[in-house]
């Protein structure tokens, strides 16, 4: 199924590629602008729930590792896996060994059952995990147990439908329970992330925001300036997959937004080898995202140790390219 994020959702793809969402408002009208207002309320209230955080003793925040890499001259090496593909038993298993292998943020997908956006490795695993009946509590139940053991920062990954369904504010605060640290929610239209950020900022989450090489210049300052923890550079229009090169779009852009805030970039979308990882990086991305081919080896072999031999073996292979 060939689907473009369309710039109703955070990201903006010009791509003509059929998409339920609903099309980009054209040109800059009150209705298209972020509230700016909305973005500095979400700061006063980050402001107190990170000071909060402090005391509590949280661990690292998703911008505070980024920052601190961004200091040791490393760049962050971000991996993403469906959860419950091929069960949450193995999911717990994989979090732990991604986080041994030098992941310094990992992005847990909740298994939805549209997931236009993604190619056919995710969906896939989306489907495997679905028919396992895998479900959002479910997800909530093993990220609460394993959060503890790990050192780096989990970001969990959903569609947007799902938060609608439970309500924003009862949603944030679950996820906040469960130990997760941020949020990536690729299909939320610009236009409706004040709330979500709100909400999120309350309890101390910090939410993703993703532009493509095809949003408009000022569209991408806006999603820019509204990103917490990083700006999701997506590489290249379409669906997410490994590819066999990585744009050279994606210097241009990320010099591009660089221009525009300090705030640290994050790229993905086909990303598989160890030499896209150092293309990327020597281009000066601040992280670089690998899902498909990460879900591939966890969720297609033979077994479920099969699985996680082969994540352990490509984790390693990718972070050691890593600077
Ligand atoms: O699978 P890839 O090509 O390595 O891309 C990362 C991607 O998997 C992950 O970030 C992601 C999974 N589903 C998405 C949907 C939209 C944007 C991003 C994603």
């Amino acid at each position: 199924m060939a689907f473009a994020l369309k710039a109703s959702s955070s990201l903006t793809a010009s791509s003509a590629a059929a998409s339920s969402a609903s099309p980009a408002p054209r040109g800059r009208t009150a209705a298209s602008r972020v509230s700016f207002r909305g973005v500095a309320a979400v700061a006063a209230i980050r402001a107190d729930a990170s000071a909060a955080a402090a005391v509590a003793g949280d661990k690292r925040t998703i911008s505070g590792t980024f920052t601190m890499l961004k200091e040791q001259g490393k760049v962050a090496f971000v991996p993403f896996i469906v959860a419950g593909d091929p069960d949450l038993a193995t999911t717990l298993k994989a979090l732990k060994v991604l986080d041994a292998c030098g992941s310094d943020v990992i992005e847990l997908g909740v298994p939805y059952s549209d997931p236009l956006a993604d190619g056919p490795v995710i969906q896939a695993s989306a489907t495997r995990a679905l028919r396992k009946g895998t479900t959002f509590e479910d997800v909530i139940s093993m990220v609460k147990e394993v959060v503890p053991d790990l050192s780096c920062p989990l970001a969990l990954f959903t569609y947007y439908n799902p938060i609608l369904k439970r309500g924003v504010a009862n949603f944030m605060s679950v996820v906040k329970e469960a130990g997760v640290h941020g949020l990536v929610v690729p299909d939320v239209p610009l236009e409706e992330t004040d709330i979500l950020r709100s909400e999120a900022a309350k309890n101390n989450l910090e939410l993703v925001l993703l532009t493509t090489p095809t949003t408009p210049t000022e569209r991408m300052e806006r999603i820019t300036k509204a990103s917490e923890g990083f700006v999701y550079l997506v590489s290249t229009t379409g669906v997410t997959g490994a590819r066999a090169d990585v744009s050279m779009k994606v210097k241009a852009l990320l010099q591009e937004i660089k221009q525009v805030t300090d705030k640290a970039v994050a790229v993905g979308f086909g990303v598989s080898t160890p030499e896209q990882v150092k293309q990327i990086a020597g281009w000066g991305a601040d992280g670089v995202i690998v899902g498909s081919a990460m879900v591939r080896q966890l969720g297609e072999s033979g077994s479920p140790e099969e699985g996680l031999k082969k994540l352990e073996e490509l984790a390693k292979n990718l972070k050691a390219a890593f600077p």
